[in-house]
């Protein structure tokens, strides 16, 4: 069995964050694995606490499972603040890594700031590079380059850009534009659109979670990158599909492993 390892912060409503990885991984018929960089107290509402774990626990929780598992695929999430993203780099680099897809997480739906506004440069500059992949959503996508991004024509010249800054392939994912959730990928020499039709729905909890998952997954399992986004693409509409209200604000997406099976998805 592939075993895919997520690094990423904790979401106890369960809808994004490790929670959501550790379903997509199970959804995807891999072994899941998680190294915690920080616990937030979270709903569907909104994000009311954070306790970032420390330095420490984080390089040991990484160095433990290197030391003693192959690992087929890594995915990283949410990094809090620039100690975090350090260690992670400094730790990670001392082993054979490989399909590393980075989400560049920075605020999350309910606005909270996930990722400390000064830890952004530390991001850009000790994750990008190591990345196999990297998968901004629009938001991301201007920080990261500091320029706005209106349409189809940005987000290419946002990911060309990304690309620059040393990620082997960068995927914009076009889900807070107006229009079809369309996502644009660069692999160094030409651009792929993955489009599909958005889904009227508030419950859109976890879906960058979900898809760089979903991504990790695949590429794990022996996948081509453009392979990996199809059918993450498709994973990820489906989960948006069958989301759920569960609270009083934004709900999870579904991840169930039949019904990926019956769609021929796994
Ligand atoms: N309403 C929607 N309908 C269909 N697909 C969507 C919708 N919203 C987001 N997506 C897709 O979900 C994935 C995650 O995108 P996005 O929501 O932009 O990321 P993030 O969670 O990081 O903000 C992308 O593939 C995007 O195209
Ligand atoms: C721990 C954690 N990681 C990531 C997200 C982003 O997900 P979203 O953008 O859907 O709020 C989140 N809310 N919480």
């Amino acid at each position: 069995m592939k075993k895919v390892l997520t690094i990423a912060g904790s979401d106890s409503c369960g809808g994004a964050g490790i929670q959501a990885d550790l379903k997509t991984f199970s959804a995807h018929g891999v072994y899941g694995m998680s190294v915690i960089t920080a616990v937030t107290a979270q709903n569907t509402q909104g994000v009311f606490g954070v306790q970032d774990i420390s330095e420490e626990i984080i390089m040991n929780q990484i160095e433990v499972i290197f030391d003693d598992i192959e690992v087929d695929a890594v995915k990283i999430g949410m990094v809090s603040k620039t100690e975090t993203i350090k260690v992670i780099h400094d730790t990670l680099r001392k082993y054979p890594y490989k399909n590393l897809v980075v989400d560049p997480v920075m605020v999350s739906k309910s606005g909270y700031h996930l990722l400390q506004p000064d830890a952004k440069k530390a991001l850009i500059h000790y994750l990008i590079p190591m990345a196999t992949l990297v998968t901004p959503n629009i938001l991301e996508a201007e920080v990261i380059t500091g320029k706005r991004i209106t349409g189809y024509k940005d987000m290419e010249k946002a990911a060309v850009e990304i690309h620059q800054m040393g990620a082997q392939y960068a995927l914009i994912k076009g889900g807070h534009l107006e229009g079809d959730a369309m996502d644009i990928l660069f692999d160094g020499k030409n651009v792929t659109s993955f489009n599909s039709p958005r889904i009227s729905t508030e419950n859109t909890h976890g879906t960058g979670c979900t898809l760089s998952s979903a991504i990790a997954s695949n590429l794990a399992k022996g996948h081509s990158i453009k392979e990996a986004i199809e059918l993450a693409k498709n994973y990820i509409t489906m989960a948006i599909e069958h989301s759920f209200s569960i609270g009083k604000g934004v709900g999870p997406t579904h991840h169930f492993y039949q019904l990926y099976k019956n769609a021929g998805l796994l």
